[in-house]
């Protein structure tokens, strides 16, 4: 048995059906058929590999459309066999009629073994969306400085009062739950800088908000463990990594733990090197507050207060409640969970058709610890609404489910 296939505890109901690329007209469809050959494209465009690897993501991005899932080689990644399990039920199958979430993950892990990321060689650990991560960060330069030098003055007012603002932890989980948004798989980072969004127009999109519960929940301690589970680098990570010198520097938690991805996927999905060259990124402008931010960023890595982990399940097609027992226990330890975007959120839901009024609480049943989600609505899964919230939005916004438009902050305890 591998770590993979422990006895899991399973939401508190029967397990709807996972959503499926062939339901026509969805945005699921649209992803498998569409946004995913554009994004095998992109890593075509934007990066130097040779014509035998360009032609193999080419074949790629023409198989998804209608074609069938294709082996992986034995790249020799530690995941290799774990892939080769999940995959078993699913030979000759086409990329349509497989469960959405396993195909946009195998997709991810396929162009890792297309392109050779795990072999040694040229293209050994070779970000292929870099180009993209590098161009997210540059564009949004002027929200950082915006923002670290917000953090800084919340953390000096903190100091001086003695006590930690839970005004100030109230508005950085908002700036954390709308750098959400900026999501380099919806929107490429050259279209146009989208980190300048209005956060106080903002705040009526949210459609649960429990986070006022949440700071009901913190209070400061010499003890408190936070573990955030993280989702893209480029702006969304400053957004977390100001709310993480906010937790650990105000007194809010005493060690925080960054759960990220051990390779690249979901294009703008951080991995521990993004956080260093994140850190870099900011070490190196010229701006005082940014970077006395990076300082203490770097401070608290180093004093082991900022722990970076990753772990083979953040990259897996598995639900939530299929975490391993040694993530698991790892969450036992923690007073809270915060559990980052849209791909991280369909995990926690299993990526199934639940009617969107189901108690959230009722399927995110297995965690050990308290848990909020910050997400920003980017595919057709959703729990834990009001029904008559449905209805207008039916009317006001009808693309709401998927246009990044509108947010939750949904705390289970
Ligand atoms: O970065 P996030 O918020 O996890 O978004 C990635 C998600 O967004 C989408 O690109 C849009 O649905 C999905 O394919 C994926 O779930």
């Amino acid at each position: 048995m591998n770590k993979y296939q422990n006895k899991y505890q399973l939401p508190n109901l029967p397990l709807p059906a996972p959503l499926l690329g062939s339901k026509t007209g969805t945005f699921t469809e649209y992803t498998v058929t569409k946004r995913m050959p554009d994004i095998a494209h992109r890593v075509i465009k934007e990066n130097n590999f040779p014509p035998e690897i360009n032609q193999n993501l080419e074949k790629l991005a023409s198989e998804l459309k209608n074609g069938y899932l294709q082996p992986l080689k034995n790249d020799h990644s530690i995941d290799f066999y774990h892939w080769e399990k999940y995959l078993e039920i699913h030979k000759n199958q086409r990329w349509l009629d497989v469960p959405w979430f396993l195909a946009e993950t195998y997709f991810y892990r396929l162009i890792l073994n297309i392109t050779n990321y795990f072999q040694p060689g040229k293209n050994h650990q070779l970000d292929p969306f870099l180009l993209q991560k590098e161009q997210g960060l540059e564009a949004s330069i002027d929200a950082i400085i915006y923002l670290c030098t917000q953090v800084e003055k919340w953390l000096d007012d903190s100091q001086k009062q003695d006590k930690p603002s839970k005004s100030s932890l109230i508005a950085l989980l908002y700036f954390s739950l709308w750098g959400n948004r900026v999501d380099l798989s919806l929107w490429s980072a050259f279209e146009e800088n989208r980190s300048s969004f209005d956060i106080q127009t903002q705040l009526t999109n949210i459609l649960v908000d429990d986070s006022f519960a949440v700071t009901k929940l913190l209070t400061k301690s010499a003890h408190n463990r936070i573990d955030i589970v993280l989702d893209n680098a480029g702006f969304e990570l400053i957004c977390d990594l100001c709310l993480v010198n906010f937790l650990l520097d105000s007194g809010f938690a005493a060690q925080v733990h960054l759960h990220l991805k051990p390779h690249p996927t979901f294009v703008s999905d951080a991995m521990i090197k993004d956080v260093h060259y994140t850190q870099e990124f900011l070490a190196a402008g010229s701006h005082p507050q940014v970077k006395s931010f990076s300082k203490r960023l770097n401070k608290n890595i180093n004093s082991g207060r900022l722990v970076l982990q990753e772990d083979y399940f953040w990259t897996s097609p598995l639900a939530f409640w299929q975490i391993p027992k040694l993530l698991k226990d790892e969450f036992a330890k923690s007073n809270l969970i915060i559990v980052k975007g849209d791909a991280n959120y369909r995990r926690l839901l299993g990526d199934l058709e639940w009617d969107y009024t189901t108690n959230f609480a009722d399927i995110v049943a297995y965690l050990p610890t308290p848990m909020v989600a910050l997400r920003t609505l980017k595919s057709e899964v959703a729990a834990g609404l009001k029904a008559e919230i449905l209805t207008e939005l039916a009317t006001i916004d009808p693309k709401w489910l998927t246009n990044g438009q509108w947010g939750v902050i949904q705390l289970v305890h």
